[in-house]
C-alpha cells in the first residue's frame, strides 16, 4: 500500500495491542541460543521479526510457525546445536535491532559473516562495534561506514568500554553472547546510558532462559562466562510503543481501550501513560487494559533520551494541547528509520502545527486545530502511524505517502485503524 487517504473521524472501541517487538526479538534469539525446544507465543511476523528469525535460522536454529488468532503466530524454536556458517549474507532489512543484535551472535560461528540491509539501516551507526573490533584485532570490511559489512573473527572475553549515548542495542547485542564465552566479561558504560529500559528488558528475558547478568546501576554490567541458555516457553506481552498511538488517539477522539498490556511491564515506553497524564490526558487502568478518553490536554516537558520511539505520536498530542511543550535530549532520534526530529516537525507543520527545532529540542506550541494536507512517512513506521493519529484533529482529508512502512513493526495497523472507525482508502 503506497498511500492512504484519511477522512478525519474520531476513533473509538477496543484494541488488542500487538506483542512487543523488542521482547519478540529477544525471545526469538534467546530460544535459538538454548538447548532444547521453546514455544514463543503471541508473535507478529512483522518485517523486523522476520529478519531476526531468518538470521537465527541461518546460524542453525529451526523455527516453525503455528497460526494462532488474528495475525498472531506461535513459534516453535529448536535451539542451535552446532553453529553453522551462514550460507549467504544476513539480511537485516530495515531493522536496527536485528543488525546490532546479530553482529556479535553471528561471530560465534567463527567464519566470515556479512550483513546487508535496506533504507536508512545501511547508514545507521555501528562505530561502537568497530571500536571493539579494532581493540580486539578483529578483521572487518565496510565502505564509508555503510552496509554491506563483512566480519571475520570472534570476540574474546574482556572489559568492554562502551558509549551509552549512541544506541543501547550494542549493549544488548553483547549481552546475548558474552555469557557463552569461556571466561567472564564486564561492560562499562561511558557517559549516561540512554534507553535504559531496553537493557532492563534484555536482562529480564535472558533471566527466563537461565542467563544471569549483574547490573551495577547501569554503569557496569558483570557477565560470567560459560553460562548455558535453557529452553523456555514464553508469551510476549503487548507493546507500549504501539499502544501509545491508540492512547493518544483516545485522548484526541473518543474512548479507546488498549488491552493485553502488562501493568508491571519493564518496557521503557510504558512511560507514555505518565506523560499523557502529566498533560491532563484522561487515562485509567483496569486489568491490564488502559482506557484513554477525550481530554483537553496541556503542555509538558518530555525527556526523549529514554523513550525515542514514542516522541512522534506524543508530538501530535502536544501540537493540539494548550501551551508550549518542550521535547529535549532528542539527539538519538536522528539516527532511527528517519531523522525523527526533522520528520515530525516537517510533517506536522504541513498540517498546521507550530513546531520548531532548536538543536536536539523540539518546541511545540499548541494550536486549536489542524488542517488536511499531503504528508510523507519518510519511510518511518512511527511517522506514518503518528500522522494517521493526527488526522483525527484535521479539518480536511489527509494523504499519507509511504503508508506501507508500518509493516516494519505493525503490519495490521491500517486494519486496526479501520476497525476503530477510521475512514481510510488506499490510493495508488
Ligand atoms: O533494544 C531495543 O529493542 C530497542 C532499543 C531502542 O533503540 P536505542 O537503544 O538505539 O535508542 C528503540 O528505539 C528501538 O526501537 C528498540
Ligand atoms: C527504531 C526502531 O527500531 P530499530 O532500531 O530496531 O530499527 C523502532 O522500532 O522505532
Amino acid at each position: 500500500m503506497k498511500k492512504v487517504k484519511i477522512e478525519p473521524k474520531e476513533l473509538s472501541g477496543e484494541i488488542s495491542i500487538p506483542p512487543s517487538k523488542s521482547i519478540s526479538h529477544r525471545a526469538v534469539i534467546a530460544a535459538s541460543l538454548s538447548s532444547g525446544v521453546s514455544e514463543i507465543s503471541n508473535i507478529v511476523m512483522s518485517k523486523d521479526i522476520k529478519a531476526t528469525c531468518e538470521a537465527m535460522k541461518q546460524l542453525g536454529a529451526e523455527i516453525s510457525e503455528v497460526k494462532a488468532e488474528n495475525e498472531r503466530v506461535k513459534l516453535i524454536i529448536k535451539g542451535i546445536e552446532t553453529f553453522k556458517a551462514p550460507k549467504a549474507s544476513i539480511d537485516c532489512n530495515e531493522s536496527g535491532s536485528t543488525l546490532r543484535f546479530m553482529i556479535p551472535i553471528a561471530m560465534i560461528s567463527n567464519s566470515e559473516v556479512s550483513f546487508i540491509g535496506k533504507g536508512k539501516l545501511v547508514e545507521r551507526p555501528l562505530d561502537v562495534y568497530y571500536k571493539i573490533f579494532d581493540e580486539q584485532g578483529i578483521h572487518y570490511e565496510t565502505k564509508d561506514n555503510k552496509l554491506p559489512l563483512k566480519i571475520n573473527g570472534s570476540l574474546t572475553p574482556s572489559t568492554f568500554d562502551m558509549r551509552g549515548d549512541v544506541s543501547s542495542q550494542f549493549i544488548t547485542g553483547l549481552m546475548f553472547v558474552l555469557p557463552l564465552l569461556d571466561s567472564d566479561s564486564k561492560i562499562t558504560i561511558t557517559g549516561e546510558l540512554e534507553s535504559k529500559g531496553y537493557i532492563d528488558l534484555t536482562i529480564s528475558v535472558l533471566s527466563k532462559y537461565g542467563i544471569v547478568i549483574e547490573n551495577d546501576d547501569y554503569k557496569a554490567f558483570y557477565i560470567k562466562g560459560r553460562q548455558v541458555y535453557k529452553a523456555c516457553d514464553y508469551r510476549v506481552e503487548g507493546d507500549f510503543s504501539q499502544a501509545a498511538f491508540w492512547l493518544v488517539a483516545g485522548c484526541l477522539g473518543e474512548k479507546i481501550t488498549s488491552s493485553d498490556l502488562n501493568e508491571a511491564s519493564l518496557q521503557a515506553d510504558k512511560e507514555v501513560i505518565n506523560i499523557i497524564k502529566s498533560m491532563a490526558g484522561k487515562i485509567s487502568c483496569e486489568d491490564n487494559s488502559f482506557i484513554a478518553q477525550k481530554s483537553q490536554t496541556k503542555q509538558t516537558v518530555i525527556d526523549a533520551s529514554q523513550i525515542p520511539d514514542i516522541i512522534p505520536v506524543l508530538s501530535v498530542l502536544a501540537s493540539v494541547s494548550k501551551g508550549t511543550t518542550i521535547v529535549k535530549n532528542g539527539a538519538r532520534l536522528r539516527i532511527k528509520e528517519s531523522d525523527r526530529l526533522t520528520a515530525t516537525k516537517t510533517e506536522l507543520n504541513k498540517l498546521g502545527a507550530d513546531i520548531k527545532e532548536e538543536g536536539d529540542t523540539l518546541i511545540i506550541k499548541g494550536v486549536s486545530k489542524l488542517r488536511g494536507a499531503n504528508v510523507d512517512s519518510w519511510n518511518d513506521h512511527r511517522i506514518a502511524m503518528a500522522m494517521a493519529v493526527a488526522s483525527i484533529r484535521c479539518e480536511g482529508s489527509i494523504i499519507i505517502d509511504g503508508a506501507s512502512s508500518v509493516d516494519k513493526s505493525y503490519p495490521n495497523f491500517w486494519q486496526d485503524f479501520k476497525m476503530l472507525g477510521g475512514d481510510i482508502c488506499e490510493q495508488s
